[in-house]
C-alpha cells in the first residue's frame, strides 16, 4: 500500500469518527447511534460524507448538514466537504424507531418502575405563576446536569411553549414527526411537549372533556419520544379536575409540587388540590410559595399578597400524615421574572442574580436531594 492511499484511509477513518460523534439536534444521539451516516470516502483533501436523515425535509436537515461539514472539515488534511444528504428507507426509519423506542413504540416509559422522577406542578386556583414556575424550574434543573423534559397538560392555559422560547409570535412551533413518533421541541436543554403545539389557534379555549384529556396525555407518554429522562415536570391545570385524576392513574408514581400564593384566600384552593393528588396515589413532595415579599432598593419588603400562605397549606397536608408536608421554597415577586416570561427568556438563563433565579435555583437542589437521583444509570441509548 503506497502512502498516499494509507492517507486516505486514515483520513476516512477521522472523518467517519468526527462526522459520527455529530449530534442529531432533535434526538440528541450521534449520528452514528442513528446510524444516520452512510458512506465516506476521501480524495486528495476532499471529503464526501452522506448523511441519511430520517425524513425528507427533516426540519434539522441544514443544522445536521452545516454540522457535518464543520466536523469534517476541521480535521487536519481535509479542506473542503462535500455533504450528500439522502433520505433513509421506510425500513432503516423503522429499526431506528425500533432502537429508540426498545420497550415498543407505544409503550408508556414513565408508569411504575420508571427511572424517571416524574414531578406533577400543581396549583389551586390559575394565575398563581404555576407555568412560569415549572418552566424556569426545568431550565434551573436542566443546569444542574439533568435530563429534564416538560409535558404541559395545562389544558386551560398552555402557556409552556412561550415561556421557553417556543412560540415565535404567539404560535407554538409543531414538533417533528417520524412516522408516529413525535419529537418534543428543546429549549434551554428542556424537552418539551404542549397541548399548545396541537392545536391550530391557540387563542381558542379548548373545551375538552375529561376522555379526550386522557387520550392525549396518554399519547404524550406513549408516542413522545424524550428518551433517557432523568426529569418529567408536568404542568396540570390548575384545580382538581380530569387530568389530575388521569396523572394518578397512567404516572402513580408521580411526587406532586403544590404551589401558591402567600395569600390566606389561595391557601384552602391549594389543600384540595393536593388532596386530590394524594387520593389519587401520588406523594406530595412539598409546597412552594410563589409571588412572595418584593424585596425594594431601600432594603423593605412588599408583601404584596401578605405572607404565610404556603406554611398554612403545608400544615394543612400534612395533618394526620406520618412524614409532613415542607414548605420547599419562597419565590419573590420579581419583574424580571414576569418580564422573561412574556418574551420567552427564562429569567433563571436571562438573570441569574435575580432574588427570584436564586430562589427557583435553590428549588431545584432541594428537589434534586429530596428524591432518587438516576444519575450515572442508562437505558441503553441516552441523550442528554
Ligand atoms: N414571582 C412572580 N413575580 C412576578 N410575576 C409573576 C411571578 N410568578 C408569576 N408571575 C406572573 O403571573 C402571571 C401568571 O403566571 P402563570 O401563567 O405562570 O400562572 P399559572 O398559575 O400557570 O396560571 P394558569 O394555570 O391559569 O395558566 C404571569 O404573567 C407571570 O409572568
Amino acid at each position: 500500500m503506497n502512502s498516499t492511499s494509507s492517507l486516505a484511509i486514515a483520513l476516512t477513518t477521522a472523518v467517519t469518527a468526527a462526522v459520527g460523534a455529530v449530534r442529531d439536534p432533535e434526538l440528541r444521539l450521534s449520528l452514528a447511534e442513528l446510524g444516520m451516516i452512510g458512506p465516506v470516502s476521501v480524495e486528495g483533501t476532499t471529503a464526501t460524507v452522506q448523511v441519511r436523515l430520517t425524513i425528507a425535509g427533516c426540519p434539522a436537515a441544514r443544522s445536521i448538514e452545516r454540522d457535518v461539514e464543520a466536523a469534517s472539515t476541521g480535521i487536519v488534511g481535509i479542506e473542503t466537504t462535500t455533504v450528500d444528504v439522502q433520505v433513509m428507507t421506510p425500513d432503516e426509519r423503522a429499526a431506528l424507531l425500533a432502537r429508540l423506542k426498545p420497550g415498543g413504540r407505544r409503550e408508556n416509559p414513565f408508569g411504575p418502575g420508571t427511572l424517571t422522577r416524574v414531578i406533577a406542578v400543581t396549583s389551586g386556583k390559575g394565575g398563581v405563576g404555576k407555568s412560569t414556575l415549572t418552566a424556569n424550574l426545568a431550565v434551573a434543573l436542566a443546569a444542574q446536569g439533568m435530563s429534564v423534559g416538560i409535558l404541559d397538560a395545562d389544558v386551560y392555559g398552555f402557556s409552556i411553549p412561550g415561556l421557553l422560547g417556543l412560540a415565535p409570535a404567539g404560535i407554538a412551533v409543531k414538533p417533528t414527526r417520524l412516522d408516529d413518533m413525535i419529537l418534543p421541541p428543546i429549549a434551554h436543554d428542556v424537552k418539551v411537549i404542549s397541548i399548545g403545539m396541537f392545536v391550530e389557534d391557540a387563542s381558542v379555549a379548548v373545551a375538552w372533556r375529561g376522555p379526550m384529556l386522557h387520550r392525549t396525555i396518554t399519547q404524550f407518554l406513549t408516542d413522545v419520544y424524550f428518551g433517557d429522562l432523568d426529569i418529567l415536570l408536568l404542568d396540570l391545570p390548575p384545580g382538581t379536575g380530569d387530568v389530575a385524576i388521569s396523572v394518578g392513574q397512567l404516572l402513580p408514581n408521580a411526587e406532586v409540587l403544590v404551589v401558591t400564593t402567600p395569600q390566606s384566600a389561595a391557601a384552602d384552593v391549594a389543600v384540595r388540590a393536593g388532596v386530590v393528588a394524594r387520593q389519587t396515589g401520588q406523594r406530595i413532595l412539598g409546597v412552594v410559595e410563589n409571588m412572595a415579599g418584593l424585596p425594594l432598593p431601600d432594603g423593605s419588603v412588599l408583601e404584596l399578597f401578605g405572607s404565610g400562605g404556603a406554611a398554612e397549606v403545608a400544615q394543612a397536608l400534612s395533618a394526620g400524615q406520618d412524614t409532613p408536608v415542607a414548605v420547599l421554597g419562597e419565590i419573590p415577586l420579581s419583574i424580571a421574572l414576569r418580564a422573561g416570561g412574556d418574551v420567552g427568556d427564562p429569567v433563571v438563563a436571562a438573570h441569574p442574580t435575580d432574588p427570584a433565579s436564586q430562589a427557583i435555583v435553590a428549588l431545584a437542589r432541594i428537589i434534586l436531594t429530596a428524591g432518587p437521583s438516576r444519575v450515572g444509570t442508562s437505558l441503553g441509548l441516552s441523550p442528554k
